[in-house]
């Protein structure tokens, strides 16, 4: 028999975005809510308790909701794409790049909590550098990002979009989450191993898909004498053997000049530049891909198919 996925929240930007890349699937059947009872809660239940594995695509209090409605019904397994859960001990961190170990915690869970997209980048870049020695548990960590504005949702589509919205947005670049409490951080801080508090300034621009997200260092603070190739090489090594997440040559970085926060837009991988001069003092450490990609659809299907595997 079939697997069979259900997708709570398929009508939202998160959701859509699986069943696209799901449609051609021949190996699961997805089931599918009518859009006008995508609200109704018994029925929901029932298609959550049906479901081999059930994609959670809604906010964090409806996720909750969700996870307790499945209370009792263990053969339905969990991937849960909001904020709920990335910091629970129960469930298993979906980044599947996070760790040697990481894949098999995955494959083997009930319960896996898909990453932020600021997260996905920013963790990508430290934890590595932290499991290898070269940052201390105690080394304080800024994070710059901007996103495209699908990563607000419909909600936030719409202000962008339509300027007959009352709430419509008309700047092509804002900043947020100014008072550094984004609700990204625990997640940040914990899976990148920090003990700091990482700064964390998220900014949106007026593109649909795509993100940079961006963390200096320098190099004096770091353990042991450092410079962008040993960096270069620690995150090289780490990254062998998969093909998702892709470390730039230093010589392509050098050359890059511009980076388009678009690049990536539409795919699910994910590229990490090191940037700077060799024999400076400081290098920038950049991430780049799409929100819905790597950063919420893309790693679900990817957590998916490992737990299916
Ligand atoms: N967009 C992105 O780039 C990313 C999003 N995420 C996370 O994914 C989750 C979904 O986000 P996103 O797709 O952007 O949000 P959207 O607002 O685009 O979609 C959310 C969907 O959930 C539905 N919904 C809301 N409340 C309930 C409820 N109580 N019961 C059933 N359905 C409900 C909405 O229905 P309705 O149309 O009626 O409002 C909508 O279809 C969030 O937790 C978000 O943080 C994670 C990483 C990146
Ligand atoms: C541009 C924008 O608004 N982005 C969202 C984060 C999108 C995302 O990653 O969702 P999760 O919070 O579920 O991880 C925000 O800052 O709240």
């Amino acid at each position: 028999m079939k697997p069979k996925i259900f997708i709570d929240g398929e009508h939202g930007t998160t959701g859509l975005q699986i069943r696209t890349r799901l449609a051609g699937r021949t190996d699961l059947e997805v089931i599918s809510i009518p859009e006008e009872e995508r609200r109704n809660k018994d029925m929901r239940a029932d298609y959550l308790r049906a479901a081999d594995i059930a994609i959670l695509c809604l906010p964090d209090d409806a996720s909750r909701e969700a996870v307790s409605l499945l209370h009792g019904h263990n053969d339905t397994r969990i991937i849960d794409t909001s904020t709920a859960h990335r910091i629970h001990a129960d469930w298993a961190y979906g980044f599947a790049e996070l760790e040697k170990a990481q894949r098999e915690r995955i494959k083997s869970a009930r319960l896996v909590a898909n990453p932020g997209c600021y997260p996905t980048g920013a963790i990508a870049l430290v934890r590595p550098l932290r499991d290898a020695g070269l940052l201390g548990s105690d080394h304080a960590i800024s994070v710059n990002a901007v996103s495209g504005y699908t990563g607000g949702g419909k909600q936030m589509i719409a202000q962008m979009e339509d300027p007959n919205n009352p709430e419509h947005i008309s700047a092509n670049n804002f900043l947020y989450g100014t008072s550094l409490r984004h609700k990204h951080v625990p997640e940040l801080q914990m899976h990148g191993r920090l003990e700091k508090r990482p700064v964390f300034s998220p900014s949106v621009g007026r593109f649909a898909q795509g993100m940079i997200v961006q963390v200096p260092l320098f190099l004096d603070q770091m353990q042991g004498k450092h410079s962008l190739k040993s960096i270069h090489e620690a995150l090289t090594a780490h990254y062998a053997g998969q093909d998702i997440v892709r470390v730039v040559p230093l010589e392509e970085s050098a050359n890059a000049g511009r980076i388009d926060a678009e690049e990536l837009a539409g795919t699910d991988g994910m590229k990490l530049y090191v940037f700077g001069t060799e024999g400076d003092g400081e290098v920038n450490l950049v991430a780049v891909l799409d929100n819905l990609g790597k950063g919420a659809s893309g790693a679900a299907v990817q957590n998916m198919d490992l737990m299916l595997s």
